[in-house]
């Protein structure tokens, strides 16, 4: 909804009785009788703390109209007024807001005291002593108790009068308790660095508020600090010094900031402080935040420890002969090089395997899981997404003789052992002292691997274990900050096989064929064929199972990207499912270069949700932000959150600690809304591996809808059908790179739609977005 439309109003009352409250989220629905002579009213929102029944409270915040419910008040802040008659104040102490205080207590209070026994607690407590039945402790409870409310009360109403909005006040509180007023207004550019959801441009907004000068030293450290995470949100690990402060003076010199001078010295004082406060490490003119400097100096040492290392599992002759006979068993004549990639899995501590496409990678993972357990050595195999390491586990399975026993796949996440409710610093379980349980670890798709991800993986080796990493390098690179796959295969100093033969079976596959034509700056639309001969069009038998074993690619020329939406939707919707037999929300995916545009996934999203799951009775569905979220919808989670709440299956609410096994949700897994309670306001999402994770309000950030997503958050992902609009946008977008993930990403059928002078222009080029990572030097360096 959006709040800034609708005016702010008051209300008061006394709190007749508490409707529903959930102590988890503090969401409560309070029904307040109104004086004089006024009807009652329901009033929604988020306490902290809770207010009694027969509290007085003023209210500040919005009216609302619920489907359901009608008309009622939405509260943002609120305020105990508090009672001037005897009958009220004993109310008040009477309500439970006190522990220990019931009726008979607050009674002997108001006939000591009368209508002053509240501020006789709050100024001269020790008095209480005096009343029959409180001891100078209850005494001392009673006051602090009193105070506390107080405090918390107020301090909310400070942070609303600021314009903060009740999840951001809640998050505030939480972090410096009824400190909060203090802490910022003494500092509001630190709660940018410590409140999740504020950032560099509200804290300055606070900060003008309170007279801060646009040249103060915490103002260019926060912006110093904002800069070095925006880079790192866009996949840098480092920032060169000169390129930080370019960009820094471009922030500090916005808004209130414009016409100061923002000198090198002053910069570079602001750097100073930073770095010796151990937030920021300077190396070399390369400016990190200190984890990412920690992770690849790290990373790198111990990345060469490996490659160092040797084994022999069996000699060189027994070698042969196990190969020999695991070809004849698994029925595969393995290629030169594949043959050389598994020797080497075997014998040497890292190996890095590369490929598109279609060039074995997954029929030599088999290879060296089949004959690693020949050899008595653990296995474990991952990828970076639930997807991915599904289709591992299938693919390893496949060709296997029924008799062998299977190794299980999962996620890197899995595998590290995500801790319920952990903190970044120490979120895995596994790690140096309890490393992972085997003795070789296979990470396919490893170009997803971002720099943190990998420095906890190869940190959670045994000092016995062997790391194979299996990936394209072509793909695009990690959502998350670095480009590890490319830097190791650049550095030269460590073990790679490259496979580039493309196998009979898979040049089959017009898909296949199609990506490795991209990646060569062959253009997959060709000039010639009209448009009724590029459309997807009616299908015979035959040809929809030839199109499901050999994969399709298909182009649909529209050049107008308003009708590329369009053209989008009908092929999802009708076109598609009815040709190929496909599920329009489950199997079929449409991905886009960007959000933005007539044909980007935003718009496209809204689109699709109106089409494959319009609103209707019965279905239940919430306002998130700006958003339509009903049950039913396709969503993506869009960040990493370690404390996701997983919901137990028996309907007994969402469970905090994760007793059931897994904890947390990462960006770019998608699932299905499961539930929606527009009472509760929380939303439960089916995940794709089944996992049912509950979102509150506060949460409501990481999900997008994802009937349309950006190729960049596909990764590691494969869908049986992919519609991609190619139209024009940001030239930094349209590579090469992009599109070859994308059509990498269908199986059976990828259909590109919109202009073909587009889609050359994506082919040819050729460039790689430039990330600030050190890693490959790093390696070249200690090797
Ligand atoms: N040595 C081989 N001889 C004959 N066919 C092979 C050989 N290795 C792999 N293939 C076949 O080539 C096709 C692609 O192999 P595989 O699935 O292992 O490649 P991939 O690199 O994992 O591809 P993708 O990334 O698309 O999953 C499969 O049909 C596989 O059976």
């Amino acid at each position: 909804m959006d709040d800034q439309a609708r005016p702010s109003d008051v209300v008061q009352g006394v709190v007749r009785r508490i409707t529903f409250h959930d102590p988890g989220t503090q969401y409560a629905v309070i029904r307040l009788e109104q004086r004089p002579n006024r009807p009652p009213l329901t009033v929604v929102g988020h306490w902290t703390p809770l207010p009694a029944p027969g509290e007085e409270i003023r209210v500040v915040g919005r009216w609302a109209l619920h489907p359901t419910y009608g008309r009622q008040f939405e509260a943002e802040a609120y305020q105990p007024v508090t009672p001037a008659t005897r009958e009220g104040v004993e109310r008040l102490l009477a309500s439970g807001i006190i522990k220990g205080v019931g009726p008979a207590t607050a009674r002997r209070l108001v006939a000591a005291f009368g209508e002053r026994a509240l501020d006789v607690i709050a100024s001269d407590p020790q008095r209480l002593a005096s009343v029959p039945g409180i001891g100078p402790r209850k005494a001392r409870w009673i006051a602090e108790r009193l105070h506390l409310r107080k405090e918390t009360q107020e301090a909310l109403v400070f942070l609303h009068g600021l314009g903060l909005g009740p999840g951001l006040s809640r998050r505030i509180l939480q972090r410096y308790g009824t400190q909060a007023p203090a802490a910022v207004r003494a500092d509001p550019y630190a709660l940018a660095l410590e409140v999740d959801g504020i950032g560099f441009r509200r804290a300055d907004d606070l900060a003008e508020r309170f007279q801060i000068a646009p040249d103060s030293p915490r103002r260019v450290e926060a912006a110093l600090w904002h800069v070095m995470r925006e880079a790192g949100e866009e996949g840098h690990v480092y920032l060169p010094r000169e390129v930080l402060f370019q960009r820094v003076r471009a922030v500090l010199g916005g808004g209130r900031g414009a016409g100061h001078a923002y000198p090198d010295e002053m910069l570079g004082a602001a750097l100073g402080a930073l770095v010796a406060g151990g937030q920021l490490v300077e190396e070399d003119g390369a400016v990190y935040p200190a984890a990412f400097h920690r992770y690849e100096t790290e990373l790198a040492g111990r990345l060469l420890e490996l490659a160092r290392q040797a084994y022999q599992p069996w000699l060189p002759a027994r070698l042969e002969q196990e190969l020999q006979a695991a070809q004849a068993r698994l029925g595969t004549r393995l290629a030169p090089e594949q043959l050389q990639a598994v020797r080497r899995a075997m014998e040497s501590g890292l190996l890095v395997v590369t490929g598109g496409p279609g060039t074995g990678k997954t029929t030599l993972v088999r290879f060296i899981v089949y004959l690693a357990r020949r050899a008595g050595i653990r296995v474990a195999l991952a990828a970076p997404t639930g997807r991915a390491a599904q289709r591992l586990q299938e693919a390893v399975r496949c060709g296997v003789p029924e008799e062998e026993p299977s190794v299980q796949a999962s996620t890197v996440h899995r595998l590290l052992e995500v801790r319920p409710g952990s903190s970044s610093a120490s979120r895995f379980a596994r790690g140096p002292k309890n490393p992972i349980d085997a003795e070789l670890v296979i990470v396919d798709e490893a170009s997803m691997l971002d720099i943190s991800l990998a420095y906890h993986l190869v940190a959670a080796l045994g000092p016995e274990s062997r790391l194979v990493l299996v990936g394209d390098v072509d793909q695009l690179p990690s959502v998350g900050p670095g480009q590890v796959l490319r830097d190791l295969i650049q550095s030269g100093v460590v073990p790679l096989v490259r496979l580039v033969h493309l196998f009979r079976q898979a040049a089959r596959s017009r898909i296949v064929v199609g990506a490795h034509q991209i990646l060569a700056g062959r253009s997959v639309v060709h000039a010639g064929p009209s448009r009724a001969q590029t459309a997807v069009r009616p299908a015979s038998q035959e040809r929809r199972t030839a199109a499901r074993e050999e994969g399709s690619l298909r182009f649909f020329e529209e050049p107008d990207p308003q009708r590329v939406a369009w053209k989008v939707r009908e092929l999802v919707t009708t076109s598609i499912p009815q040709q190929f037999g496909l599920r329009p929300v489950e199997e079929i995916q449409v991905l886009t270069a960007s959000h933005r545009g007539p044909a980007g996934s935003d718009a496209l999203n809204r689109l699709l949700q109106e089409a494959l799951n319009p609103a209707g009775r019965g279905k239940a569905e919430l306002q998130l932000g700006q958003r339509v979220v009903r049950q039913g919808d396709r969503v993506m989670q869009v960040r990493n959150d370690y404390q996701a709440r997983l919901v137990p299956e028996d309907g007994s609410g969402p469970s905090r600690d994760g007793e059931g096994g897994e904890v947390g949700v990462f960006n770019g897994e998608i699932g299905t809304v499961w539930r929606v309670d527009p009472d509760e306001r929380v939303v439960h999402v089916r995940f794709d591996d089944g996992r049912l994770i509950e979102y509150d309000e506060e949460k409501w950030h990481q999900l997008q809808l994802a009937y349309a997503i950006t190729v960049h958050k596909s990764q590691g992902n494969e869908f049986p059908c992919v519609v991609m609009p190619v139209v024009w946008t940001m030239p930094a977008l349209m590579t090469r790179h992009l599109l070859y993930t994308a059509v990498t990403r269908g199986r059976r059928l990828v259909v590109l739609v919109g202009d073909r002078k587009a889609v050359h222009a994506y082919v040819r080029n050729a460039s790689v977005a430039q990330r600030y990572s050190m890693l490959a030097r790093r390696l070249q360096r200690i090797a």
